[in-house]
């Protein structure tokens, strides 16, 4: 049999994080491509009649799980929510996180901030030792973003980070847009050795919107790999 590839893996992972669902929860849809498998899997549950409401993390997400006939809510709406299921870029054996590769970290750390239980899924490929291979994607406000991208560097500098700080393109060339109206600087610092300082110094400065760095909010990782399923954390309530 032919090894599964990545996205058969991100499949296996979302369906792991289907199980940690019950009905009545109120849900956080994350972004991406490996969330999108998630909001696939919950669809079906949903038209085999399980009750769930969910706030989206973006307006790609909200437009699928419309399709879907998945109950939606704004967070206003529902502003605590049971368990929140979204992808990653990059995950460490902490469960620290770089997201944001899809341009939806400011929605997704709020949303994830607002769960109670947070899951990570991933394939093998996310798992790495050290954070900082992809490059960590910052959302600053237009106002002033020369000044703060020359702030970012400052910054990397004194923790004795190099690499490239520049704004996300799209593919044709226009600058990359949020859904909420900001910019995203992708910072190609290679590994990060002390991601929370990182986290920390990015978060003072005052264009930043929100960075990539999720620390201390995933409570589970569910990993699918060629070998089989990892879990980090707890996928039950605790
Ligand atoms: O943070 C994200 C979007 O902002 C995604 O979770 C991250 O980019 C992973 O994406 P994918 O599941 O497509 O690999």
């Amino acid at each position: 049999m032919p090894a599964p590839s990545a996205d058969e893996l991100k499949r296996q992972a979302a369906a792991v994080a289907l199980e940690a669902v019950a009905p009545g929860m109120r849900l956080g849809l994350g972004t991406g491509s490996t969330a999108a498998h998630f909001v696939d899997l919950l669809g079906a549950k949903v038209k085999a009649g399980l009750d769930v409401l969910c706030v989206p993390t973006s307006e790609r997400t909200r437009a699928q799980a419309a399709a879907l006939g998945v109950p939606l809510a704004t967070l206003e709406e529902a502003p605590e929510l049971d368990l929140t299921v979204d992808g990653a870029d990059e995950l460490d054996a902490r469960m620290r996180l770089i997201k944001g590769g899809g341009g939806a970290l400011l929605r997704e750390k709020i949303v994830a901030a607002a769960s109670k239980r947070f899951i990570v899924i991933a394939d093998e490929s996310k798992k790495v030792e050290t954070l900082g291979a992809f490059p960590l994607p910052v959302e600053i406000d237009p106002f002033g973003a020369k000044a703060t991208r020359l702030h970012v560097e400052r910054v990397a500098r004194d923790l004795g980070l190099a690499g490239t700080v520049g704004p996300r393109l799209k593919p044709d060339g226009h600058v990359f847009v949020t859904d909420g109206g900001h910019l995203i600087l992708d910072c190609a610092f290679g590994a990060i050795s002390d991601p929370d300082a990182l986290a920390d110094r990015l978060s003072a400065i005052p264009g930043v919107v929100e960075h990539g760095l999720f620390i201390g909010l995933a409570t589970a990782a569910v990993i699918a790999g060629r070998d089989g399923i990892a879990t980090l954390g707890r996928l039950d309530p605790a």
